[in-house]
């Protein structure tokens, strides 16, 4: 990602894993950000925020300080400048050390501290350039004033790669618009991608009298809606440091930007519910604990980045069908995502361990560059060697509470259940999805017992993990299997309608019309 003309491309013999690289001599070189913000005596938010957070998501961060807040609970109380060339001092110690992958700016109090800033990121380039445009705390205490505006439009944003406001922020970079529906976001956004920012991410969080929290991404060509229930707390201070610190980690690691966005999103959404009881401080907005995953209670065991939506139409390769209609399987990947697949998972039964490896290599950049999460079916050490986002199991693989302790709590594991007690298990093992079929009879896999729509139903209903439905499902048939009318049913995994085709595009484009309109009505 180049935001700033140059870029820093890997040396040849690195390879980035999950949070470190290792390089052939064996040299670990771990992702890292900068921060460049203020410092919140209270924690929650500024590079306090930030600092946290990359931990949380194993990254390693440091810190440019650029003013020093006195605040708690109750709000902002006093705020102290640091002079220009002391934030200059700061960013010249770090850049010309350190390796940062990613840049994030959070609280940049005046026009001549976004100058040196500008000044340094010239001298020393990075991949990328994650802007938050701290203006207004959210308590209301203004931490950046109208003088700001100009040289953030006119110097700041041409470079940005994202930038990440508020309703109220995107408002006054765009001159007082009124953002107060999730229309007006979607056309804020495209006015600010305007200004040059690669990518725009309006944060929705306190858009008056929303049941969902929304935000809104945009690329330039196309608008994504990233919506959550929203979580009713006192504790969401420190909320929009935390989204842009983490899509900052996430990009250092190696995501793509819509993956990254989505990570962050849930992220936070999980920081948020997990904290939403606690009490820190004594007024009315406390901070949230982002380090909830790495605690040993059983809830939050619960929190993971999996996103349910992501299941809505799962596909599931088979190198037996891409040979016969003589396609890769990495081009039956890219078609499968092109045509609206929003999950996928590769499924080699009789592959060689070095094929499926570099097979499973290659659809991992393709995923990770489309936002898409990659599967791998039965293979922990292969999805490992690859980074994979996660695996699919079945009753008879590796039981699912080893996979966890293997894989982390970041990935996602998902399991065949055929019967409420598979689903309840896979549930206390800590999985994030369960597949339940099969649901008509299949060729694709054999001896496999048929449940039935009535099977699907009563797995459903027993389970407490989002299901996605699979086995002999195809156009015509999956608006039924959709209407079952069970909540917790988010989609339909395929094989054959997908690839036992002679065009995947085709087929995937139809499947995900089919299903778009078998939601409409449900
Ligand atoms: C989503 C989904 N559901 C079920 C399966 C079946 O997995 P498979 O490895 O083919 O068979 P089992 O190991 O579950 O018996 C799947 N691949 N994906
Ligand atoms: C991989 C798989 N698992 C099933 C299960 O019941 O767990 S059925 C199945 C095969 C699904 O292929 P098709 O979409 O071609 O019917
Ligand atoms: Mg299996």
């Amino acid at each position: 990602m180049d935001s700033l003309g140059a870029i820093r491309s890997w040396p040849a013999n690195w390879r980035i894993t999950t949070a470190t690289m290792t390089t052939t001599e064996g040299i670990k070189k771990v992702p890292q950000v900068l921060t460049v913000a203020g410092s919140d005596s209270g924690a929650g938010a500024g590079i306090q925020a930030d600092l946290k957070v990359c931990a949380a998501r194993g990254v390693y961060c440091a810190s440019v300080i650029t003013a020093v807040t006195a605040q708690n609970t109750r709000g902002v109380q006093s705020v102290h400048l640091l002079p220009p060339h002391f934030v200059s001092e700061q960013l010249k110690s770090v850049l010309s050390d350190f390796e940062f992958d990613v840049v994030k700016t959070g609280m940049l109090p005046s026009p001549e501290i976004v100058e040196v800033l500008l000044q340094n990121l010239s001298d020393f380039p990075v991949r990328a350039l994650v802007v938050d445009p701290v203006m207004v705390s959210t308590s209301g205490h203004v931490l950046a004033g109208s003088s700001i505006l100009s040289i953030f439009k006119e110097r700041l944003l041409p470079i940005a790669d994202i930038i990440t406001p508020n309703v109220k922020e995107a408002s006054a970079l765009l001159g007082g618009v009124r953002i107060e529906t999730v229309e007006e976001m979607r056309s804020a956004a495209k006015l600010l991608h305007q200004m040059g920012p690669r990518f725009v991410l309006v944060k929705g969080g306190d858009l008056p009298d929303s049941s969902d929290s929304v935000d809104v991404y945009f690329d330039g060509k196309e608008f994504h809606e990233l919506r959550s229930p929203r979580i009713t707390t006192r504790n969401t201070h420190g909320t929009g440091c935390t989204l842009a610190s983490c899509i900052a980690a996430e990009l250092a690691k190696g995501s793509s930007m819509l993956s990254a966005v989505k990570v962050a999103k849930r992220f936070v959404d999980n920081a948020l519910d997990y904290s939403k009881d606690i009490v820190i401080g004594s007024g009315k907005q406390g901070p949230f604990d982002h380090f909830f995953g790495l605690k040993k209670d059983p809830q939050s065991s619960r929190y993971s980045t999996f996103n349910p939506d992501d299941l809505f139409l799962y596909a599931v390769t088979d190198s037996r069908m891409n040979k016969k209609w003589n396609r890769s399987t990495v081009d039956a990947v890219k078609a499968a995502i092109e045509g609206g697949a929003t999950i996928i998972q590769l499924r080699e039964k009789e592959a060689e361990t070095r094929e499926f490896l570099e097979e499973a290599k290659a659809c991992v950049d393709i995923c990770r560059s489309s936002g898409v999460c990659l599967l791998i079916n039965d293979r922990i050490d292969i999805a490992l060697a690859c980074d994979a986002d996660g695996v699919h199991v079945g009753q008879s693989d590796m039981p699912v509470d080893l996979v966890r302790s293997l894989l982390g709590p970041d990935k996602i594991i998902g399991v065949s259940c055929k019967t409420p007690e598979q689903a309840h298990q896979a549930w206390k093992d800590g999985a994030d999805y369960i597949g339940s079929g099969g649901v008509y009879p299949t060729n694709t896999k054999s001896n496999n017992r048929t449940i039935g729509l009535d099977g699907l139903k009563e797995v459903c209903k027993a389970s407490k993990l989002p299901v996605v439905a699979i086995g002999g499902i195809k156009i015509s048939n999956a608006e039924a299997v959709m209407r079952i009318d069970e909540p917790n049913l988010k989609g339909v995994a395929i094989v054959s309608a997908l690839f036992d085709q002679e065009c995947v595009l085709t087929q995937a484009n139809k499947l995900h019309k089919t299903l778009k309109e078998s939601k409409k009505g449900i």
